[in-house]
């Protein structure tokens, strides 16, 4: 897979994704997203990927969508190319997607890391949907994953002020799943990629799909299918191995599949 805008490296069983427009901060064009979506298609397909990581640089995870693309777009341009709607594939994703981000986080940017499954942060990210400073709103989820994940009161202040928000204060209101000093986040997630990539993919996949059916369903839906997707994993081999495993005092030999 030849990339101009991203670098790919494998770690084991863990993709490393790192977005590569530095001179631009990372904002999100066509190609670079186009460039994200087809390695990520790519990582869905390989047995050999159990987890994701998404990066960028010491200086910006991404710093928003492309305003320089976006700028002359009509609305009958984005209206009928719908370009928003192909760029939500990160959130299709069915393996897990960390998102390892440091410095600017903002706008799609902002949004990109909610499309992933946890964000861990350095203690140098800075998280923010600025766009209202630029005439328009969030436009690829930013409104609707920022409320579910912070609530309303600080959802709304961040939308309409467009102010940006440090990693404490980020980790202190939900967004982020923990901190990492900036040299440390990238082995920081890596261990956490490692540790999931090692465990049952069925079960990894279940509980990723279990724990976003919360977004979609009421509780009482909610936990008959998660109850479901429970009862199912007893047809797994992987469970009768990781009980069995615990029972003999040994570690889990799991076949990822
Ligand atoms: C399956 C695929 C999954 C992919 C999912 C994709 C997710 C969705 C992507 C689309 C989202 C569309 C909807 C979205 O809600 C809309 C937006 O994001 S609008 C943009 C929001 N972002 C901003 O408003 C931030 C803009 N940038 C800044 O405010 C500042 O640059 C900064 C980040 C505060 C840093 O300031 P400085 O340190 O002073 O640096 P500079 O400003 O000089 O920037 C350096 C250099 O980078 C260029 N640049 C920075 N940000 C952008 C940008 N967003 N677009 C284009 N270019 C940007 C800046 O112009 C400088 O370059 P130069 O002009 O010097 O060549």
């Amino acid at each position: 897979m030849d990339y101009e805008t991203i670098e790919i490296e494998r770690h084991g069983r863990v993709a490393l994704l790192r977005l590569n427009r530095p001179r631009a901060l990372n904002a999100l064009n066509a190609k670079l997203i186009g460039e994200i979506a087809d390695a990520l298609t790519h990582f869905e397909a390989d047995a050999e990927i159990g987890c994701v990581v998404l990066t960028g640089s010491a200086e910006a995870f991404a710093a928003g969508a492309d305003i320089k693309e976006l700028r002359d777009k009509t609305v009958a341009e984005a209206y009928l190319d719908d370009f928003l709607a192909r760029w939500d594939g990160v959130a299709r994703a069915r393996k897990p997607v960390i998102a390892a981000v440091a410095g600017y986080a903002l706008g799609g940017g902002c949004e990109l890391a909610m499309m992933c499954d946890f964000i861990l942060a350095a203690d140098t990210a800075k998280f923010g949907q600025p766009e209202i400073k630029l005439g328009v709103i969030p436009g690829s989820g930013g409104t609707q994953r920022l409320v579910r994940s912070i609530g309303k009161s600080k959802a709304m202040e961040l939308v309409l002020t467009g102010r940006l928000m440090g990693a404490e204060e980020a980790e202190r209101c939900g967004l982020v799943a923990r901190i990492a000093p900036a040299d440390k986040l990238l082995e920081e997630a890596l261990k956490s990629a490692q540790t999931i990539a090692a465990l049952s993919l069925p079960a990894v996949l279940m509980a990723k799909e279990a724990v976003e059916r919360a977004y979609e369903t009421p509780l009482s839906e909610g936990v008959r299918f998660e109850r479901r997707m429970f009862y199912s994993l007893f047809a797994t081999h992987d469970q009768k191995e990781g009980m069995t495993a615990f029972i003999e005092k040994r570690s889990p030999k799991f076949e990822h599949r």
